[in-house]
């Protein structure tokens, strides 16, 4: 790769015919890779978090207590596809970045969970004592809502917990499907000290959120109206109910309730997380969104590429409110059982209201600059229509590049005639190939030289009557040689007006997985893919251009990142090994 740099290369690349300027002259740091993936496994992550092998899905009860950070997850010990008996794995971290896999939390024991033990939350009760509500899979294949406490309260660690046993706490109400009732929620408390959670499901094609109320988080009784309700959503699994700031980055509590927040009703229906923004008034439990589901590609999502089943929770070290997702596999059951591993989390992302209210915005913990290893930078290079830059000296296949683009004639927009006009589709029939006016300008990432194999994350610019219109696209299909994946292409509009702010784009991009931030946050698109050529050393990492116009670089910086810490001993993966003292897997983590 240094060889191309040192000749200046300007060469014609077959692929597409676009112009691929190198002989730049602001790049420092060309560095030898430091590559930490195994050559045998090029799909699994340096830094975003999964564990050592098998099947992996929802985060489950993140929280924070006595200075860890804790991530219990929905995972199969039995091998890398979703099955029966599923346990809650349970991690623990100390900033968010490097994780210890301890013994499971929960498994299948008790008639009430004998079958799996599904998805929940965690609440933290006064006294600083943190419960566990999870939905059990019970003999009857009926889906009950459990509770259990941890053993030791002084254990930050919390690696024992203790089933109640006088669970479950509630069954499915009369009129709902015993399969249609899971994944309650983080429980808040209201002005009389009631606890209050909801309960994800589905009654007469209208998917829902069944409120209970508890005086001592034992005994629940159904509130008399789900929180809200929304016909043709389909069962309603994983929701989440947390205010948010209205004038302020910082998270807050679940249970804070006061005029200087909105409340955001979140449900994961559809293999998709759509949110709603309201105001939610405790004392007659009714919940007002401002714009309520409308089953149309204008819905609000957290991302608009792979990412489900979401969850947050409130950091109250740093003040802030952070987001968990599944990001599921691209390729088939049959690649997973020869990888033996399935399923990632999401990089964890700091989520807040935006100033007017209209939707959340998103950004990776700022605890992702620990990883950040050889650095580059740009500022202010023009980037002629057609042309391909690359991005040199950082490990490509582990990077985290943030760009902010000048576009400077925008009345060169392409006309968009009429909308509503579904963005995916936009992207799918227009992908980084075909040039346009303003765009596609954006990333190629876990590209090969000569392009073949490339993620094509970027934008387009339309305009509309008297404004312009932001689309972003993640184009997969040239992502990978290998037929038998899913390469569908995904796209939605950034809210971002170019007249008055510039463009930019941030990709976290890991092995298999690339995470795109565009707008600073205000529209994410997050996919999977599986390069075949374009992995390790060989995996190169472009700005482009492919619009007619030029268009300038204002600023750009790009980080290798070093690999993250996963340390796991046998003994805590292996309930029957695990001897409960568990520090022994602490070896070297803490050191840095
Ligand atoms: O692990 C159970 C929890 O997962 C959730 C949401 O992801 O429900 C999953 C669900 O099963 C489907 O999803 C599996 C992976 O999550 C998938 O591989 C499986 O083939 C699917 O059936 O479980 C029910 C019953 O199968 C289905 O309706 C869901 O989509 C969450 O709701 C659970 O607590």
């Amino acid at each position: 790769m240094e060889a191309i740099f040192l000749v200046g290369l300007l060469c014609v690349l077959f692929n597409n015919g676009i112009e691929v300027d190198a002989s730049h002259s602001e790049f420092q740091n060309f560095q030898s890779h430091n590559l930490t993936v195994p050559e045998t496994q090029p799909y699994r992550t340096s830094y975003h978090f999964q564990p050592p092998k098998n099947w992996l899905n929802d985060p489950n009860g993140p929280m924070l207590y006595k200075g860890f950070y804790h991530l219990f997850y929905q995972y199969n010990p039995n091998g890398a596809l979703f099955d029966a008996g599923m346990v809650w794995a349970h991690s623990v971290s100390h900033d968010l970045i490097n994780w210890i896999h301890l013994n499971h939390a929960l498994y299948p024991t008790e008639p009430f969970d004998i079958k799996s033990c599904w998805s929940g939350s965690v609440t933290i009760l006064p006294g600083n004592k943190p419960a566990i509500l999870y939905t059990g899979i019970n003999a009857n294949d009926t889906q009950v809502q459990n509770l259990a406490m941890p053993k030791n309260l002084s254990d930050p660690l919390l690696k024992e917990w203790i089933k109640f046993s006088q669970n479950p706490v509630i069954t499915p109400p009369t009129g709902v499907a015993k399969d249609d009732f899971r994944d309650p929620t983080t429980a808040w408390v209201d002005a009389e000290g009631k606890w209050n959670v909801i309960v994800g499901s589905l009654i007469n094609d209208r998917g829902m959120a069944i409120l209970y109320q508890s005086e001592d988080f034992v005994n629940w009784r159904m509130y008399k109206d789900p929180l809200h309700s929304k016909e043709k959503t389909g069962m309603w699994e994983c929701p989440d109910f947390f205010p948010v700031s209205i004038n302020s980055t910082n998270g807050v509590d679940t249970s804070v309730m006061n005029p200087s927040v909105k409340h955001v009703m979140k449900a994961s229906f559809n293999s998709h997380d759509y949110y709603i923004i309201g105001t939610y008034v405790p004392g007659v439990q009714k919940y007002i969104p401002d714009t309520d589901f409308t089953s149309t590609n204008t819905d609000l999502r957290y991302d608009y590429g792979k990412f489900y089943a979401s969850k947050t929770f409130f950091d109250s070290i740093k003040n802030r409110r952070i987001l968990w997702g599944w990001v599921n596999e691209s390729d088939s059951s049959e690649d997973d059982v020869r990888k033996g591993w399935s399923g990632l989390q999401s990089f964890p992302r700091q989520i807040w209201l935006n100033r007017s209210g209209s939707q959340l915005v998103q950004w990776p913990v700022e605890e992702i600059n620990k990883l950040h290893d050889k650095q580059v930078s740009i500022q202010n290079k023009k980037l002629d229509g057609g042309s391909v830059l690359e991005i040199p000296g950082i490990t490509a296949s582990q990077a985290d590049a943030e760009i902010v683009f000048e576009l400077p004639e925008l009345e060169e927009a392409e006309l968009l005639k009429s909308t509503p006009v579904d963005p995916q589709q936009m992207c799918t029939d227009a992908n980084a190939s075909v040039r346009g006016r303003l765009g596609p300008f954006g990333l190629l990432a876990l590209a090969t030289e000569d392009l073949t194999e490339q993620t094509a994350i970027f934008f387009r610019i339309f305009r509309h009557e008297n404004t312009y219109i932001v689309l972003m696209c993640s184009d997969q299909s040239r992502s990978s040689i290998k037929e038998n994946v899913d390469k569908t292409t995904y796209g939605a509009f950034v809210n971002i007006d170019p007249q008055n702010e510039k463009i930019s784009l941030r990709s976290l991009i890991d092995h298999s997985i690339i995470e795109s931030f565009g707008g600073e946050g205000r529209t994410c698109i997050t996919s999977r893919v599986y390069p075949q050529l374009a992995v390790h050393k060989e995996a190169h990492l472009y700005v482009f251009n492919n619009g007619t116009q030029s268009i300038t670089i204002s600023r750009l910086k790009a980080w290798g990142m070093s690999k993250a810490q996963f340390n796991y001993e046998e003994s805590c993966l292996n309930n029957e090994a695990h001897n409960g003292e568990g520090l022994s897997c602490f070896v070297g983590m803490f050191e840095k």
